[in-house]
């Protein structure tokens, strides 16, 4: 019988025949007889063809003398040929390998039952199957082997037998031919060296010689290599056998790369835990709530707590939560919602202090489904928060003073408005703003202000009531907001704010004193929305301001009208310059004595495109407020200069001009340029300008308005003082002006005739002005009477109706003509 298909030829080739009773091929060659010569087992080796190419010593005794190129077939009982050529050989051959039991026959026809190996072997010269099989010898053995088959064979570990003295592999489980990569046939020309890592040869050979031949187990750790030169670490236990009569060792090789790096893993995750800034828990739930199993450093530092006082503790005492209170309940809620939750929590520090934490729960399942544990990581939020709040009373007070400012009020007001509404309540806005604080910022300096802005803000919210609103709205302006219901003395209120807001302070080593104009507008009264109720609160201050200040102004509608008007001037009067709408006119002066005109005071006048012809009065208040009196009074100095000088080019006769000096412009570091520039461009000599300036302008600071008038003196122009009468001279300063006029102001004109007291000023006016060396020039004359009175009174000049009201240049030029 033939096992594999039979080539063309029966025969064998040449190269396998050998002499007959010693098979060792040539192709064979002594590889196979160093290997197998005196092994124990029975080693041959078949050819592709299925003929016997080689067989060992121990092989040999078995089989006695045969012939040459002996079919396999011949080797083996009847029962296991089918098996051989359907199974056993084409596994070998697609697997490499093949293992079972089987029954080789003697020479004398004796059975041999055997556990075989076949190892197909491509890259031999030639091809060939090498087989190896060691005896069963009995049925016990046989039986025997069948329970090793089960426990070894089967064994899910890697397992061999090896032997003691030459370390050979005598056995290896199919585990181990898994494991490590190489076939059961390769394992079994190999040694125990060969499946160790160089560096721990000489740690096998120390071991070795300490291994006992018998008994006791052994277990270590190892690094053994796989057929494809990876590493892998296993924990092996050995223990001392004997087999084929030999002194051995079976081994059992658990493979424990895969817990090594489990268990590194879990180091390096317990690393994380341990050095994480975040607390993190681990609880066992229970019917009495969560206790805690585990906490990593930073959980014992956030709440103070030594790391061993807190295993088994119920985490939420360790919180410091309080039993039913919001946080407590969150907590609880969230421990059995079996979702993963994130709480905000207010807990408590061991020495007592509040904590801002967020806290994120996930819930880890027992395995019936029902909770069992939860990892709780809480980060520290008090800073954070602290911080946000921070920012949050940045954003809504005022830095100096502390109080809510604009953002904040106007949400407190919607909030008055509202509640204001329901309940039928008014709400009384209270504009304050403290009078001429700019005067203690200059005298005193800015930090003397601040602590001055500072006390107000105190004294302030002394005065109102839980509920009531005080803000400072920037500068020296403050509001509050007052909800009134019912009885609230609310005249009383606003005496009482006057009153602390005037007591005297000490700033910078002197008493000081601030009044303060106050404005007040009602809801719903003086309008329903915020903006507006800000607006009239602010407009009537300003009413306050204007009627002297030092007092309250309630809202009126016809205020609003004012302001309304003001704006409207303001924003018209921005352009009336560039649109060339202002011109002069002159009013002439005229001499008592002679009746020549001496001069003639330049007048402004603003023709606007809409509004006609629109009176000083009307706007050179705002253009005063404002600052641009200054850009127009240049412009009114440059063009009476201009004027002045035409007319005398003109060949009429040289007279002076007068300009009027706003406060603003004498206040202004360049008008003594501007001055010298007017009358040098227009190439007017100096004696024919005078300027106007009031008493009030020159009593403000008398030192330096002083200064600056002798200044303009030296220009070589003339100077009046206009209005005089009406402010507070100071006889004793009056002397020290170097001025050519004084100007009796036109209401003391229209009424001398009718009130002696009048008459009396005006007469004490002419008198003190010659007697300090003035001339005096009465204005406003508008009546021969009025003109009579004062030459009997020796009055120098007059100006007035009565002569001539204000004229255009052309007609002031025929005046003069005529004249
Ligand atoms: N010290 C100090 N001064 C401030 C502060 N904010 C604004 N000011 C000054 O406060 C002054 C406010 O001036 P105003 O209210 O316009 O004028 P006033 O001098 O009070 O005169 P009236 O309001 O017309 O009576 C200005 O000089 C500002 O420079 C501040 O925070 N601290």
């Amino acid at each position: 019988m033939e096992l594999p298909p039979q080539p063309a030829s029966t025969r064998a080739p040449k190269r396998e025949r050998t002499q007959q009773g010693r098979l060792a091929s040539k192709s064979q060659g002594s590889a196979f007889d160093q290997m197998f010569g005196d092994s124990p087992y029975f080693a041959f080796v078949i050819s592709e063809a299925g003929r016997l190419l080689a067989c060992n010593a121990h092989m040999h005794s078995l089989l006695g003398p045969f012939a040459d190129d002996v079919p396999a077939a011949q080797l083996y009982a009847g029962w296991v040929l089918p098996m051989l050529q359907s199974e056993a050989l084409p596994t070998a051959r697609m697997r490499g390998h093949w293992r079972g039991e089987v029954e080789l026959v003697g020479h004398d026809g004796s059975s041999h039952p055997v556990t075989q190996t076949i190892e197909w072997r491509a890259n031999a010269q030639p091809p060939s199957y090498l087989c190896l099989a060691y005896p069963l010898d009995d049925y016990d053995v046989y039986e025997s082997r069948l329970r090793f088959k089960y426990l070894f064979e089967a064994h899910p570990q890697p397992m061999w037998v090896y032997d003691l003295e030459t370390l050979r592999f005598m056995v290896v489980n199919a585990a181990a031919v898994a494991q490590y990569g190489y076939t059961e046939a390769e394992f079994l020309h190999m040694t125990i060296r060969d499946i160790r890592p160089p560096q721990e040869v000489e740690r096998l050979e120390q071991n070795l010689a300490a291994t006992p031949r018998k008994g006791a187990d052994q277990s270590g750790a190892w690094t053994h290599v796989r057929r494809d030169g990876s590493r892998l670490k296993v924990d092996i236990s050995s223990h001392a056998v004997t087999l084929a009569g030999r002194p051995c060792r079976l081994v059992f090789a658990h493979d424990i790369t895969e817990r090594l790096r489990l268990q590194a893993e879990l180091q390096l995750r317990g690393r994380a835990l341990e050095a994480s800034v975040n607390a993190v828990v681990i609880t066992q739930h229970t019917a009495d709530g969560d206790r805690v199993e585990y906490a990593n450093p930073a959980f014992s530092q956030l709440l103070g707590h030594a790391p061993e006082n807190v295993l088994g503790q119920q985490l939420e005492t360790l919180l410091g939560l309080q039993a039913n209170d919001d946080h407590q309940q969150a907590v609880h809620a969230a421990m059995l919602s079996h979702q993963e939750v994130t709480l905000l929590l207010h807990i408590r520090h061991r020495d007592g202090a509040q904590l801002w934490t967020q806290m994120h729960v996930a819930p880890v399942p027992a395995t019936d489904d029902a909770i069992g544990r939860h990892v709780c990581v809480l980060t520290d939020m008090t800073a954070i928060l602290d911080y946000q709040a921070q920012l949050e009373h940045q954003a809504n007070h005022d830095a100096l003073t502390g109080l809510p400012n604009r953002v904040l009020l106007s949400d407190r007001m919607a909030q008055a408005i509202t509640f204001s509404q329901r309940f039928g309540h008014s709400l009384w806005l209270v504009a304050i703003d403290l009078d001429n604080f700019k005067l203690t910022n200059d005298h005193l300096g800015h930090q003397a202000g601040d602590e001055l802005l500072r006390a107000v803000a105190d004294r302030l919210c002394a005065c109102v009531n839980e509920g009531d609103t005080v803000a400072r709205l920037g500068g020296d302006e403050f509001l509050l907001l007052l909800p009134v219901a019912n009885q609230r003395p609310m005249a009383s209120l606003l005496q009482l704010v006057q009153q602390a807001v005037a007591a005297p302070l000490t700033l910078a080593q002197q008493t000081v004193a601030v009044t303060c104009s106050i404005g007040v507008s009602v809801f719903p009264a003086d309008g329903a929305e915020p903006e507006q109720l800000l607006k009239h609160a602010d407009i009537a201050m300003y009413r306050a301001k204007e009627a002297g200040r030092n007092q309250v102004q309630f809202y009126e509608a016809a205020m609003h009208a004012r302001v309304a008007e003001r704006a409207l001037i303001e924003a018209e009067l921005r352009h009336a310059l560039a649109r060339e709408e202002l011109s002069l006119v002159y009013q002439p002066k005229l001499d008592l004595r002679s009746g020549a005109v001496t001069g003639m005071e330049a007048l402004l006048r603003w023709q606007h495109p809409t509004l006609g012809s629109v009176s000083p009065a009307r706007f050179i208040g705002v253009a005063e407020e404002t600052g641009m009196i200054v850009a127009i009074g240049r412009w009114v100095l440059r063009m009476a200069c201009t004027q002045a000088m035409a007319w005398q080019q003109a060949g009429l006769p040289a007279l002076r001009v007068a300009v009027n000096l706003s406060a603003r412009q004498f206040r202004d570091q360049a008008l003594l340029e501007e001055v010298r520039a007017a009358l040098d461009d227009s190439g007017l000599a100096p004696q024919y300008l005078e300027l106007e300036l009031t008493e009030s302008l020159m009593m403000h600071n008398v030192d330096e308005a002083v200064a600056a008038i002798e200044n303009l003196k030296q220009l070589g122009i003339a100077l009046s003082i206009d209005d005089f009468g009406t402010g507070y001279s100071s006889l004793a300063y009056l002397k020290q002006f170097p001025v050519d006029y004084l100007k009796i102001d036109q209401s003391f004109t229209r009424d001398m005739l009718d009130e002696p007291r009048v008459a009396a000023i005006v007469r004490s006016v002419i008198a003190l002005g010659h007697s300090l060396g003035f001339k005096v020039i009465a204005e406003g004359v508008e009546t021969a009477p009025q003109l009579d009175y004062l030459r009997s009174n020796d009055c120098d000049e007059i100006q007035g109706y009565y002569f001539s009201r204000p004229l255009m240049p052309d007609a002031f030029a025929a005046l003069l003509r005529s004249s």
